[in-house]
């Protein structure tokens, strides 16, 4: 047998596994990096953060990135330029991140590495009806593998997508595993660029569980901050927003598009909710000159109210839900006050309440995909539409 199947093998056969997952997501932010120990699988799933960090992207990184993000058209050199070099340049933060742990890379199971995201093509957004879902993650994992010496699972997307899905959320696999709990209906809220949630009821039946996007989180908040207040790269605590005054006009006019009307599952990008987006809608409401904080107080309404609104659609009895937040956005006080406003019979906290730092949960939930492509097995999770595709998820590349 090929030297790298036996240690394949071997990781899957061990009692415990230490998995480092790697998430870095629309805000460009930085490389999440969670060194995870787990043991046994499925609901039996228990991990531990042994160690988080979040790696700054580079202003040279992000500038690198954004040449082809969310963008229609792209220089295909550099898109295949830097499929090359993000797989390197996370390899090297993950290894300044063990040098500093005081961590061998002989002592790490697996990667998982979700890569980044650069354009994201569900049916319902790109509108060609002959052409499939699709959505695209560079930073090539095999450079990982090679350049760290540690088995590496990446592209968890694509099966998703071969599968059915539109290759998100995938959040809910782990959320269903680590935080299901009988006797509360829970939300795990995650509050990124783009907003999602997954439901887990709290009967335990699997097939009730599902997830979806909501539409944006911190994306246009940060694009407009960054735009109107240069140097900065987000409104700090919603100190911005919180000065400005809410301009219904202009936010029914964010809210009027068929996205918030689709049926749940539904996902977005920011190749959807862009800077142009927000001007279209200043346009046909008559804002076009608002005050910057005015626009941000505008743009935070939209996000809590479109993450309200998907709530109240999947739930139009509104029972009492128990919403967990994770992400940056949980970190913005106008925000969440919002987000409370707007759902008054819900209790909020954040899943530091369930053991996992909210900054660091979206790491962790790749590296629980990667325990269950190695050690568990597809299990069927929802139904109907909400059907979530029982699959394992990711692609394996050795060292070696
Ligand atoms: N103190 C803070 N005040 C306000 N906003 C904050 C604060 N800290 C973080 N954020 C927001 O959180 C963002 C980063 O969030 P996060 O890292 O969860 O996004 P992401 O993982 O890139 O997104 P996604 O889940 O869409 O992939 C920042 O860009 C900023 O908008
Ligand atoms: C295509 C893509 O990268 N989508 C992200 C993005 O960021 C939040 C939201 O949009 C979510 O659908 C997804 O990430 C999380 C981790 C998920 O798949 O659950």
């Amino acid at each position: 047998m090929n030297r790298n199947l036996s240690r394949l093998v071997a990781v899957a056969q061990k009692p415990e596994r230490r998995i480092i997952g790697l998430m870095s997501g629309t805000s460009l932010d930085g490389l999440d990096v969670a060194l995870c120990r787990f043991s046994g699988h499925g609901p039996a799933t228990r991990v531990v953060v042994e160690h988080f960090a979040t790696v700054p992207y580079s202003a040279n990184l992000q500038a690198q990135v954004r040449r082809v993000f969310a963008r229609q058209t792209v220089e295909l050199q550099h898109l295949t330029l830097l499929h090359a070099w993000l797989g390197t340049t996370h390899a090297d933060m993950v290894q300044q991140c063990l040098t500093q742990w005081q961590v061998a890379p002989t002592d790490v199971d697996a990667i998982a590495s979700h890569g980044q995201t650069v354009f994201h093509a569900p049916r319902h957004q790109h509108g060609l009806p002959d052409w499939p879902n699709a959505t695209l993650q560079l930073g090539d994992a095999d450079h990982l593998a090679v350049r760290t010496g540690i088995l590496t699972l990446s592209d968890f997307r694509q099966k998703h997508v071969a599968a059915g899905g539109q290759g998100a959320p995938l959040a809910v696999y782990g959320d269903y595993l680590i935080f299901s709990q009988s006797g509360e209906d829970r939300l795990l809220l995650n509050l990124g660029g783009i907003a999602n949630f997954t439901y887990l009821a709290g009967n335990l039946d699997a097939t009730a569980v599902f997830s979806t996007d909501t539409g944006p989180g911190n994306t246009l908040l940060d694009a407009f901050v960054r735009e109107l207040y240069p140097g900065r790269q987000y409104d700090e605590n919603g100190a911005l927003a919180a000065q400005g005054q809410i301009n219904t006009e202009l936010l029914a006019a964010l809210l009027d598009h068929p996205f918030f009307a689709a049926s749940i599952p539904r996902t977005t990008g920011p190749e959807l909710f862009s800077p142009t987006y927000v001007r279209e809608a200043q346009h046909r409401s008559h804002t076009a000159h608002l005050a910057p904080p005015d626009l941000l107080a505008t743009l935070t309404a939209f996000s809590a109210t479109s993450i309200a609104g998907a709530v109240r659609q999947a739930f139009p009895a509104l029972p009492a839900l128990s919403i967990y937040a994770s992400g940056g956005g949980m970190h913005n006080p106008t925000l969440m006050a919002a987000l409370r406003a707007a759902l008054p019979h819900c209790r909020f906290s954040t899943t530091a309440a369930l053991g996992i730092a909210p900054d660091a949960k979206e790491a962790v939930l790749f590296a629980i995909l990667a325990n269950e492509t190695l050690v568990g097995e597809a299990r069927p999770i929802g139904r109907n539409e909400q059907a979530v595709p029982a699959v394992s998820l990711g692609k394996i590349s050795f060292p070696d």
